[in-house]
């Protein structure tokens, strides 16, 4: 079933001046459970579509649809209510709340959406055990190693259940073995609890990795292209 549907999306930055054309007709699928990459050259708009797709950035043309509704055609507010509640982010900065720990970090977020205390700590627990952080709950992101402050990031995203999360260059930071580290975690939460991950990369053992390779050249989809057990390196 396809959870998000992306039409005919154009994004033209500074249009009044020296108009940049960051996207040119992007059309696309993305199904439940997809561990999908998005590559391309520095500039051939994986940011600016990831973002969109998010919700974080209006498209100058085109639409996308979650689940059948139509983001851009809410009001602000409800956009950032059903960000909320929708979908999870992960950037290569990580964007930790240095003064709270990890617990608390994802804690923050289940209590923007008003569950009671209880339940934050509870879900807190439960996923920094699914990122294998169990015993890293109290620390605070300086005390932790930057794949593990990238998995927190990822237990974070995952708090309000979302439909799909969105990674930005998760793996940017990195050192090889982080990263390797980092790609078991969200190969094993797609396979195992289903989770529908969308990132975009440089990275060619990230590349190597997805089930779904999309390359974007100057704003557009160039290829899109499945990958079979076969092709997948594990
Ligand atoms: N806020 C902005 N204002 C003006 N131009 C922008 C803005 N954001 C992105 N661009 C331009 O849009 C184009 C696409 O940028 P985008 O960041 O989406 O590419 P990218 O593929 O993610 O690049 P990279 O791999 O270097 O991160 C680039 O030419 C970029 O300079």
């Amino acid at each position: 079933m396809s959870i998000i549907q992306v039409r005919d999306v154009t994004k033209v930055y500074n249009k009044e001046q020296v108009p940049v054309h960051a996207l040119n007709g992007v059309s696309l699928d993305i199904e439940e459970g997809e561990f999908t990459a998005i590559v391309g050259p520095s500039g051939s708009g994986k940011t600016t579509l990831l973002n969109i797709i998010g919700g974080l950035d209006e498209p100058t043309e085109g639409t996308v649809e979650i689940h059948d509704t139509k983001i851009f055609s809410m009001s602000e507010s409800k956009l950032i209510d059903f960000r909320l509640h929708h979908i999870g982010f992960v950037f290569q900065a990580y964007n930790l709340i240095p003064v709270l720990t990890a617990k608390e970090n994802i804690a923050f977020i289940l209590q923007m959406q008003g569950r009671p205390q209880k339940e934050c700590t509870h879900r807190s627990m439960e996923l920094l055990k699914m990122v294998g952080l169990e015993d890293k709950v109290d620390k605070r992101p300086s005390e932790l190693s930057g794949g593990q402050q990238q998995r927190v990031a990822v237990a974070r995203a995952l708090a309000s259940k979302p439909d799909f999360v969105l990674a930005d260059e998760p793996t940017a930071n990195l050192d090889s073995a982080s990263t390797a580290n980092l790609l078991d975690m969200m190969l094993r939460l797609n396979e195992e609890e289903s989770i529908t991950f969308i990132f975009s990369t440089h990275d060619q053992r990230v590349v190597e990795r997805a089930r779904r390779v999309v390359t974007l050249v100057d704003g557009k989809v160039d290829t899109d292209e499945e990958r079979t057990e076969k092709n997948i390196e594990h």
